[in-house]
C-alpha cells in the first residue's frame, strides 16, 4: 500500500511538473538495488520486452553513459523525469537549467547522504552542505593557489618523465605492448597529489629498490595509500567494528591500510603544525601545509597552554577554524577527488590519441612550436603553460573531458516538500520536492544545439580540432566575465579563469561542465589542468602512441606487411578499443574502463608503424 501511495504521489508531481517523464517500478538510487542490480536486470531481461522496455534500462546506475543524448532526443526536451515509488529523478542536459540549479545553492543542495562514505577520516568540503560547507570551502579554497600550481607543474613534468623511463631506456625506440596504461596513469597521478598535496615525493619501482617501512608502521607510505584507495569501497561499506575484527583477508588488508594511512596523515599533520609554529614553514606550498596554516592550527594553540589555562583554551578554539579530524578529512578528500579524475583524463587522452593519428601529429607539431628544443628542465610554468592551454594540447584535454567527463552525473536535489521552479526557454516548469537531480554531463556535452559538429556521429567522436578556432573567425563567446561570475562568497574561491583558453572555442555558458559549475564547482580544476597538460606535453614531445596490434599481427609480420595489411590489423585493434569504450565502462566514484584494457605501445617520434585514424 505504501509503495502504491508513493508511486501515485510521485507520478502526480511528475505530471504537474510540465516535463516529460518515464515510469519505473524501481528507484535506481536504492542501496539494495545499487548493490544487486546486475542480478535483477539479468532476470528481468527474460521477461517479454514490452513488459520491461524502455524503463528497465533507466534503472541502471550507468544509464547516462549507455544512452548518451538519445533519450533527450526522443523526449524532444533537454530535461526529463524518471518516476518511481522510491523517488523522482530529474535528468538534465540543458545549459539554462544547469545554470539555474548550480547558482541556486540553497534551492538545489547537493544530496550529501550520497557522500557519507567518504568521511573516513573526518568531515570535509565534498560531503558538507549549507553553512557548514561554506565554512569548509572558505578554508579549503586558498591552498589551491598559483604557488601550489607551480609545484604541480614541476612534479607532473618529473613524474611524466619517470613513468616513461620505466618503460624505455634512452636508446630504445619502442616499448613492448603495455597492457594497463590506466593503472600507470593512476600511479602517476597519485605521485603528483602526494607531492603537491603533502610534500612527499614518491618514486617509481625502477627508481627505488624497495619502499621503506618506517618504525611504528606495518606498511610503507605508498602502500598504505594505494592499498586504501584500491579497497576504499570495502572500507566505506563495512561497519568499522566488523572491519576491525573481520577474519576475512580482504577486510583485514583494507583495515590495515586504513589504520596505516590514518597514522601517516596524523604524522604529516603534526609535522606541518610544528613547522608553522617554529616558523620553518615554506609558506605552505603543498595543500596540507596551507590547510594547517589557513585553519589557524599551531602546536602551541592546540596542546600546551590550553591544557592548563581555560581562558587561553577558549581563545584557541576561537582561532582554530578546523578540528584535527576536519583537516585530515579534507586532506584525504583532496587525494580522493584529485587523483582518479586526473588519471582518467590522462589515460583516455592517450588512448584516444592512439586511435587518431592525425590529431596526435597535430598535437606534436604544436608542442614543437611552443617548446622547441628546450629540455624539460627549461619548460616554464608561467611562459609555457598558457601556450599549451591555448593550443592543441588544451584542445585534446578539453575534448577528452567533453567525451568522457570523469563525473558523468553531478548530483543535486530539491528538499522534501519544497518544489522548485525553473525557467526553460521562457517556460516555467516545476521540479518536484524531494527530487534527486542528475546533471547528465555526457548528454550535455553531446547536445547538438551547443557544439560545432558535422554530423550526429561527429558529436560522439574524438575530434580535438573542433576546439581550435579558425583564425579568421573570432570567438563568439569572448566575455570572460560570464565565466568568472561573482559567486557571492566573500573569500577567495577557486581559480576563476574559464575552462578553456581564449584562443579555443568557448562553449555557451553551462554547456560544458566537466568540473561542475557555480558555488560547488571543482576546487582542483586548475590543479588538474596543469597536471594533465604537463604530462601530455612530456609524453608527446618525444613519443608517439600506437594501438598494440600484436593480437592480430606479430612484430615480424608487421616488418613485411603491406600498408593494406597493416591497416587491416589496426582496424581490428581500433574496433576492440571502440567496443570497450562503448560497452566496457562502469562508474565507481568515476567512470573507467573496467571490463578489459586496451593495450598500447609507445614509439619514439619518427619510428611510428601505424599512422591511421
Ligand atoms: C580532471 C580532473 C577533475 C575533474 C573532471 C573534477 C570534477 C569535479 C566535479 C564534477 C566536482 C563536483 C562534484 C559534485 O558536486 O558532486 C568536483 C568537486 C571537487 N573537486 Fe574536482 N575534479 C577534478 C580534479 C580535482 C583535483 C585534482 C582536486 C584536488 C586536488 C579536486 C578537488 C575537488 C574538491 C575538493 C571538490 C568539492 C568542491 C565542493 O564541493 O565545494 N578535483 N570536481
Amino acid at each position: 500500500v505504501h509503495t502504491y501511495q508513493c508511486s501515485a504521489r510521485n507520478l502526480a508531481a511528475a505530471k504537474a511538473s510540465g516535463l516529460p517523464y518515464i515510469k519505473t517500478p524501481v528507484y535506481a538510487f536504492n542501496r539494495l538495488w545499487l548493490l544487486t542490480h546486475p542480478l535483477w536486470i539479468k532476470v528481468l531481461r527474460q521477461l517479454p520486452h514490452d513488459w520491461v522496455d524502455p524503463w528497465l534500462s533507466f534503472t541502471k546506475p550507468d544509464f547516462a553513459w549507455e544512452k548518451l543524448y538519445d533519450p533527450f532526443e526522443k523526449f524532444g526536451c533537454d530535461c526529463f523525469l524518471i518516476v518511481s515509488p522510491g523517488g523522482n529523478t530529474l535528468v538534465v542536459a540543458d545549459p539554462e537549467a544547469i545554470s539555474q540549479i548550480t547558482r541556486r545553492r540553497d534551492d538545489f543542495p547537493k544530496p550529501v547522504h550520497f557522500y557519507s562514505g567518504i568521511d573516513q577520516f573526518g568531515k570535509n568540503v565534498v560531503s558538507a552542505e549549507g553553512g557548514y560547507w561554506r565554512h569548509h570551502r572558505k578554508i579549503t579554497s586558498p591552498p589551491f593557489n598559483e604557488r601550489n600550481n607551480h609545484m604541480v607543474w614541476e612534479e607532473s613534468l618529473a613524474q611524466g618523465q619517470s613513468m616513461m623511463s620505466g618503460w624505455l631506456s634512452p636508446n630504445d625506440t619502442a616499448t613492448g605492448p603495455l597492457k594497463d596504461i590506466a593503472a600507470q596513469a593512476m600511479r602517476l597521478s597519485l605521485h603528483v597529489i602526494s607531492c603537491s598535496g603533502f610534500g612527499v615525493r614518491l618514486q617509481w619501482p625502477h627508481e627505488q629498490a624497495e619502499s621503506d617501512i618506517p618504525e611504528g608502521h606495518s606498511l610503507s607510505y605508498k602502500d598504505a595509500l594505494s592499498t586504501l584507495l584500491e579497497n576504499l569501497i570495502v572500507v566505506m561499506l563495512t561497519p568499522k567494528w566488523f572491519l576491525r575484527n573481520s577474519p576475512f583477508k580482504l577486510q583485514k588488508v583494507a583495515h590495515t591500510s586504513y589504520v596505516e594511512w590514518g597514522k601517516y596523515m596524523k604524522e604529516m599533520y603534526t609535522e606541518k603544525r610544528s613547522e608553522i609554529e617554529s616558523g620553518e614553514s615554506s609558506g605552505g606550498m603543498d595543500l596540507m601545509g596551507a590547510l594547517v596554516k589557513g585553519a589557524g592550527v599551531t602546536a602551541k594553540s592546540s596542546d600546551d597552554d590550553s591544557n592548563h589555562d581555560p581562558e587561553k583554551a577558549s581563545e584557541t578554539t576561537k582561532t582554530q577554524l578546523f578540528t584535527e579530524d576536519e583537516i585530515l578529512g579534507n586532506a584525504f578528500v583532496f587525494i580522493l577527488a584529485g587523483h582518479e579524475t586526473a588519471a582518467n583524463t590522462i589515460h583516455f587522452s592517450i588512448l584516444l590519441l592512439a586511435m587518431h593519428w592525425g590529431s596526435q601529429m597535430h598535437l606534436q607539431d604544436d608542442l614543437d612550436a611552443v617548446l622547441g628544443d628546450k629540455s624539460v628542465s627549461e619548460w616554464d610554468y608561467d611562459h609555457d603553460m598558457p601556450k599549451l592551454f591555448g593550443n592543441m594540447c588544451g584542445a585534446v584535454m578539453c575534448e577528452q573531458l567533453r567525451l568522457i567527463p570523469p563525473v558523468v552525473g553531478i548530483p543535486k536535489s530539491t528538499l522534501k516538500g519544497l518544489p522548485q521552479g525553473l525557467t526553460l526557454g521562457g517556460k516555467q516548469i516545476t521540479v518536484p520536492g524531494g527530487c534527486t537531480i542528475t546533471l547528465d554531463t555526457v548528454a550535455l556535452h553531446r547536445n547538438p544545439k551547443y557544439w560545432p559538429h558535422t554530423s550526429r556521429e561527429d558529436l560522439c567522436e574524438f575530434r580535438p580540432e573542433r576546439w581550435l578556432l579558425d583564425s579568421s573567425k573570432s570567438n563568439t563567446n569572448t566575455d570572460d566575465n560570464t565565466y568568472a561570475e561573482e559567486e557571492d562568497l566573500d573569500f577567495d574561491g577557486p581559480d576563476k579563469r574559464p575552462d578553456t583558453a581564449a584562443s579555443l572555442f568557448r562553449p555557451p555558458k553551462s554547456a560544458y561542465v566537466p568540473f561542475s559549475e557555480g558555488h560547488r564547482s571543482c576546487l582542483g580544476r586548475r590543479f588538474a589542468q596543469v597536471e594533465i597538460l604537463a604530462v601530455l606535453a612530456v609524453i608527446f614531445k618525444t613519443w608517439s602512441v600506437e594501438l598494440d596490434v600484436s593480437d592480430f599481427m606479430s612484430d615480424e609480420e608487421v616488418e613485411t606487411a603491406s600498408e593494406e595489411q597493416k591497416r587491416e590489423a589496426w582496424n581490428k585493434a581500433d574496433a576492440r578499443a571502440r567496443d570497450l569504450l562503448r560497452n566496457g565502462m562502469m562508474t565507481i566514484i568515476t567512470i573507467q574502463m573496467r571490463k578489459d584494457k586496451v593495450p598500447m605501445r609507445f614509439v619514439k617520434r619518427g619510428h611510428e608503424r601505424f599512422k591511421f585514424g
